[in-house]
């Protein structure tokens, strides 16, 4: 485990990766006198589930949303797939957001439109020319994979915490996006239900070799779906490792998400 401080990372893909998926250099970010991101680096290697922890306020969505390009950085570079997200042009950066999934942390459902509705909405957004037959396909393929087939004619009002979450994690993989880009999966699910979450997680990045960033500060989510774990602290990364590395630490940082 090495606290970044001391060590900053090195932004060269591990061993039996290609290029970085994710690449971030040097990123920051105020809003007026706060500076959110103060220098944040981060690599994320394909098939990799790279946990972002971070206490309450610390900047894991607006590390996100700068990903994504809802927020423009001051400076720094956003590398996906090769490309530097902050000086994409508009129709640049709708092109790589099909690539991208984004699981939000309220779901977004729109509560007027069926569970079918909701689903179709990003392939009509993005492929209007999909056949009938062929968006009845994906719906039902996506909603397989989150073991929700029966939900497709009902309203989001009609589903529990958990099969919200599931739908939606459903419409973010319609698209087959290669990242997926998790906001707070299980925050606020009882944790069984969370920890079938976190299953679903780990099967779908399997099943479509999908690379993701999962923002949490559930140590269940985190210990169930990490492959590696970042500390985001003072705008820094601050500390990098596996679970069980960082379950280990004496650092008071650290320890106290185990408390
Ligand atoms: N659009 C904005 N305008 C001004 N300040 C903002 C904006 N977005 C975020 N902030 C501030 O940036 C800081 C980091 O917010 P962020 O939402 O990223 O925290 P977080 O780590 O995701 O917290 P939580 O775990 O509570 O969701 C907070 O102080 C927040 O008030």
């Amino acid at each position: 485990m090495k606290t970044t401080e001391l060590n900053p990372p090195t932004p060269s893909p591990v061993e039996g990766f290609e290029k970085p998926v994710i690449l971030i250099e040097h990123l920051y970010k105020s809003f007026g006198n706060l500076t959110v991101l103060n220098n944040f680096n981060l690599v994320v290697n394909r098939e990799e589930n790279v946990v972002v922890l971070g206490k309450s306020g610390s900047g894991k969505s607006v590390l996100i949303k700068c990903i994504i390009g809802l927020l423009k950085p001051e400076s720094g570079n956003i590398l996906v797939f090769g490309e530097n997200v902050p000086e994409l042009a508009h129709d640049e950066l709708d092109r790589i957001r099909t690539k991208i999934g984004f699981l939000f942390q309220g779901n977004a459902l729109y509560d007027s439109m069926t569970v079918r509705e909701n689903l179709e909405f990003p392939l009509r957004r993005h492929w209007i020319d999909f056949s009938q037959q062929k968006v009845d396909e994906l719906v039902m393929e996506a909603l397989n994979n989150v073991g929700l087939p029966h939900t497709v004619d009902m309203m989001p009002a009609e589903l529990s915490g958990g099969m919200l979450k599931r739908v939606a994690l459903a419409r973010t993989l319609i698209l087959k996006p290669e990242i997926i880009l998790y906001d707070e999966p299980t925050t606020g699910l009882d944790p069984v239900t969370a920890r079938e979450i976190d299953t679903m997680i780990i099967s779908l990045q399997k099943k479509y070799h999908t690379t993701s960033i999962i923002i949490s500060h559930d140590m269940n989510c985190v210990k169930n779906t990490a492959d590696r774990v970042v500390l985001l602290a003072a705008g820094k990364c601050y500390a990098e490792g596996t679970y069980a590395q960082f379950e280990a630490s004496a650092d008071e940082n650290i320890k106290q998400f185990f408390e």
